[in-house]
């Protein structure tokens, strides 16, 4: 692994805190929790992390959830996936969480925040690690439920930052969601959605048109769409890419046909994201490294991608103004020049 990855600083803006849990915390959850899960072992769990699409990965991922129904498992979790990413050096990380996969389950919403709320906070004391939390709202699920959804949140109000929209794109447009999204809006909620990930680069346009929303989660679909590309660099809106991601669940055939340098040439706002670590084959670094080795993108393109992810988050301009003169400090140290 390259020294240049492994020291550089990093923000991450797209992980699926469920997709963090690894195989073997998934039986230790499981045992400790009294549950028989339809696998035997760890081995015979991770034979299964051999996606062809979108919904195969899905359904392993809603799976291996289940394990998951106090507030101590939710905050182990997170802890797990903190202690990571502060090895990996991210400073900084927005995190998604999936509600309605648990409260369908009975898990009370006040456990599953409550969980990963406590390991947020004791990542920012311990470390200095900031976050901010997006409630997800599944795609496959009806307006109604996502509504609901939104509603009992409303407790919880204070310790979420955005809202997102999630799980099998095709045929779950985001014409779906426009209500749900108008009311978050409302409610002062920051606005993103996994869009162009399987389905078509339409749907870029219509989380951006129909949703409102600032960020768009994976997005590489624009690459089919010239003009979409022009005022997604125009717009500078922010896609939160994740290559491991999009090499397991067949976007692309081969890392070398990953569209992340041409988006980034054609200038607009790429950033570098893990996904679900835990299926895919690995966090921040791992990243960087598929597109420095798959893709043959240099330290000055992976530095600019860094910076990006400090340009689309969400911390405060002074906080943001720091992340980026740190970033660019550790750039010009390793002998990059940036164009401006
Ligand atoms: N990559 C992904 N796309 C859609 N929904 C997801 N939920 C977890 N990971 C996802
Ligand atoms: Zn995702």
């Amino acid at each position: 692994m390259s020294t240049f990855i492994n020291e550089l600083p990093k923000v991450e803006l797209h992980l699926h805190i469920e997709g963090t849990l690894e195989p073997e915390m998934v039986f230790a959850l499981a045992r400790r929790n009294g549950i028989t899960l339809d696998y035997a072992d760890e081995g015979a769990l991770k034979a299964a992390y051999d996606f062809k699409d979108l919904q195969s990965f899905l359904d392993v991922y809603y799976q291996g959830m289940q394990v998951l129904l106090t507030e101590q498992d939710f905050f182990d979790m997170t802890w797990a996936y903190l202690e990571r990413a502060h090895a990996e050096r991210v400073r900084h990380t927005e995190i998604f969480f999936d509600p309605q996969a648990h409260t369908d389950r009975g898990v009370p919403l006040a456990a599953v925040i409550g969980g990963i709320h406590r390991a947020l906070e004791q990542a920012r004391q311990q470390w200095g690690l900031s976050s901010r939390l997006i409630m997800s709202f599944l795609r496959h699920l009806s307006e109604e439920s996502a509504f609901e959804t939104l509603h009992h949140a409303e407790p919880f109000r204070h310790q979420l930052s955005g809202i997102g929209l999630d799980s099998s794109e095709k045929g779950n447009p985001p014409s779906k969601f426009v209500r749900v999204y108008a009311a978050a809006r409302e409610q002062g909620f920051r606005l993103v959605a996994h869009a162009g990930e399987e389905g078509p680069p339409q749907y870029i346009h219509d989380a951006l048109d129909l949703l409102k929303v600032e960020r768009i989660d994976h997005g590489v679909a624009a690459v089919h769409d010239r003009h979409l590309m022009e005022r997604l660099a125009r717009e500078r809106i922010p896609l939160t890419v994740c290559p491991l991601s999009n090499l397991k669940l067949r976007v692309v055939e081969h890392m070398g046909e990953h569209p992340m340098l041409k988006l980034l040439h054609a200038g607009l706002c790429v950033t570098v994201n893990s996904d679900d670590p835990a299926y895919f084959g690995g966090y921040m670094n791992a990243n960087y490294q598929a597109l420095q080795q798959g893709l043959g993108a240099t330290d000055g393109e992976l530095l600019q991608m860094a910076l990006n992810s400090v340009e689309a988050c969400w911390l405060s301009p002074e906080e943001k103004a720091v992340l980026t003169r740190e970033v660019r400090a550790y750039g010009e140290a390793a002998g990059i020049k940036l164009k401006h």
